[in-house]
């Protein structure tokens, strides 16, 4: 009987590596799942694509994959009463308001090819006030500086700007706009999380701003997604077809608040750490923004009811991706896990540092001419020490950000909260911890993304009414990872890391 009277809220989470969708009870228990993995796309050195149509056939596989595992356990798809999505954010994909065809691959958030256009812009008049607005500063990074990209190397890009027919979108709008049929219906949203990583939006009116869409020149021509509220019944439309057909599309979050969403964070000096492709820690400043002096960016968190919450934000582009790197481009093994086998036949990193800039570093450093380097090979260098020297790089920068938002926010962090696919490695975990020399939890349910999205759509469809229902719901459980080493220790490897940030400056200047 009580399956039956029972509602559940449903969560895609559609990330830089895979997409996934998640089935929630309202007790916060993921009761059926399904992941895809899909391709990445790497044309030339730095630059990062995905195929538009493999993110959302990703997405309906795994809809239909998670409605299908939810039906086998005796449960009603009808009983799915919305669907929340959480999403990689800054990855921009343009398209043709009439046909809503895309005009080329997705430019993805890691993709460092607009460092010419970054450039010229940091010349421009106002460029250093831009921040003060929008949160964000001038990198590859934000979709801003990919948009102008393309518009100046990619004829149909610039044909569609022409002919007034170039539709822009962060992926949240491209799957709103194809999960409820394309140009038959026609829903053009983004919520605000999304907006305040395009560079666009104004952190305090969270619309678009007039003096940032004529700073980047495109005030006009294009077609602009409404902003709308993270958590809204009607305003993101309804599924379109498949599994969950006539579901309404109820909640939206970039992925990072997301994740700051579904640990709970949501009082101010709260803080996660979430280690995906990239490493994101988001901590709650509450109902105004802070921007930062210490290079860290100012951005939303979430807005479910009038006020908006703000978070300060310390982005790097390399930590999971770092582990992929070593399994598909250097070979060292099949499976990501096996990086913790691997990077445990040493004791440590033999002398290596690896500063993994992919894509030039991010915060708290933003230097976009750094590639990855590994300083301190020697013939006594193995597989294991260059594994171990991946795995750290991620912890480093970590530490780098907490010591940033302390001085940002006059706070420091007792513990640390984690999730993401790499926080799977014990390894990791309990090196950050040892650099930051607080615990480090992880709790026992690491599907803190995909629930963000689902209490986003779970509060616009009724599942829950307010946020205090939700910190009910149990966390205790989990792994704790305390320090181990000494003080001395620590601010030895520390300065070795920041003597190898200073040292890779420079090498991509130009190539
Ligand atoms: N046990 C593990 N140890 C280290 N890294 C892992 C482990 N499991 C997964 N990863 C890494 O985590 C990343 C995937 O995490 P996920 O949170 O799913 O990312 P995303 O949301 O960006 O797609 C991959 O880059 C993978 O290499
Ligand atoms: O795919 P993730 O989980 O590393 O998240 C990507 C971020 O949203 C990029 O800003």
């Amino acid at each position: 009987m009580e399956l039956e009277t029972e509602h559940f809220v449903g969560s895609i989470d559609q990330g830089t590596t895979s997409s996934r969708f998640l089935i929630f009870n309202k007790h916060g228990e993921p009761v059926a799942s399904h992941q895809v993995e899909f391709t990445q796309i790497y044309p030339n050195p730095g630059w990062h694509e995905h195929d538009p149509f493999e993110i959302v056939s990703s997405v309906e596989t795994c809809i239909d994959e998670a409605v299908k595992k939810f039906e086998a356990i005796g449960y009603s798809r009808s009983s799915i009463k919305g669907v929340g999505i959480a999403n990689q954010r800054e990855t921009i994909i343009l398209w043709d308001i009439a046909t809503g065809l895309p005009l080329h691959n997705a430019i993805v958030w890691t993709d460092a090819r607009s460092q010419t256009v970054v450039h010229g812009l940091k010349a421009r008049p106002g460029a250093a006030e831009l921040e003060q607005t929008c949160g964000l500063p001038l990198s590859t990074y934000p979709s801003s500086t990919k948009l102008l990209w393309m518009l100046k190397e990619i004829p149909s890009v610039k044909k569609a700007w022409d002919d007034g027919k170039l539709v822009f979108g962060t992926v949240d709008t491209w799957l709103v706009y194809r999960l409820n049929g394309g140009p038959k219906a026609n829903v053009l949203v983004t919520d605000p999380t999304n907006a305040s990583r395009t560079m666009f939006m104004n952190l305090k009116t969270l619309q678009y701003d007039d003096k940032l869409l004529e700073f980047f020149g495109v005030k006009e021509r294009v077609y602009f997604p409404k902003i709308v509220p993270s958590s809204d019944a009607r305003a993101y439309g309804t599924v379109n077809s498949g599994a969950l057909a006539g579901v309404p599309i109820a909640g939206c979050l970039g992925d990072q608040s997301a994740a700051l969403v579904g640990q709970k964070a949501f009082s101010p000096g709260l803080a996660k750490n979430t280690y995906g492709t990239g490493c994101f820690l988001l901590y709650n400043v509450g109902s105004q923004p802070v921007i930062s002096k210490h290079g860290l960016l100012a951005t939303v968190a979430y807005h479910f009811g009038e006020k908006p919450v703000y978070a300060l934000e310390g982005s790097i582009a390399v930590a999971g991706s770092g582990v992929k790197f070593l399994q598909n481009n250097l070979n060292f093994f099949a499976e990501s896990n096996e990086v913790n086998d691997l990077a445990s036949t040493v004791n440590d990193n033999g002398g290596c540092v690896f500063v993994t800039a992919f894509s030039g570093l991010f915060a708290p450093y933003w230097i976009d001419d750094a590639k990855g380097t590994i300083f301190g090979i020697t013939q006594y260098t193995q597989k294991g020490h260059i594994a171990r020297a991946t795995l750290e790089a991620t912890c480093y920068q970590t530490k780098a950000i907490l010591d940033a938002m302390e001085k940002d926010s006059g706070h420091a962090l007792t513990e640390l909260s984690v999730d993401g696919g790499m926080s799977n490695s014990d390894l990791t975990m309990q090196i950050q911890a040892d650099l930051i020399s607080i615990p480090v939890y992880r709790p026992t349910m690491r599907e803190t993304t995909a629930f963000g999205a689902a209490i986003a759509a779970g509060l616009a469809v009724g599942i829950w009414n307010n946020l205090d229902e939700l910190r009910t719901i149990d966390r205790t459980g989990g792994t704790i990872f305390e320090p181990k080493i000494s003080q001395q220790k620590r601010c030895e490897l520390f300065a070795r890391w920041e003597k190898a940030v200073g040292m890779c400056r420079g090498w991509g200047d130009g190539n």
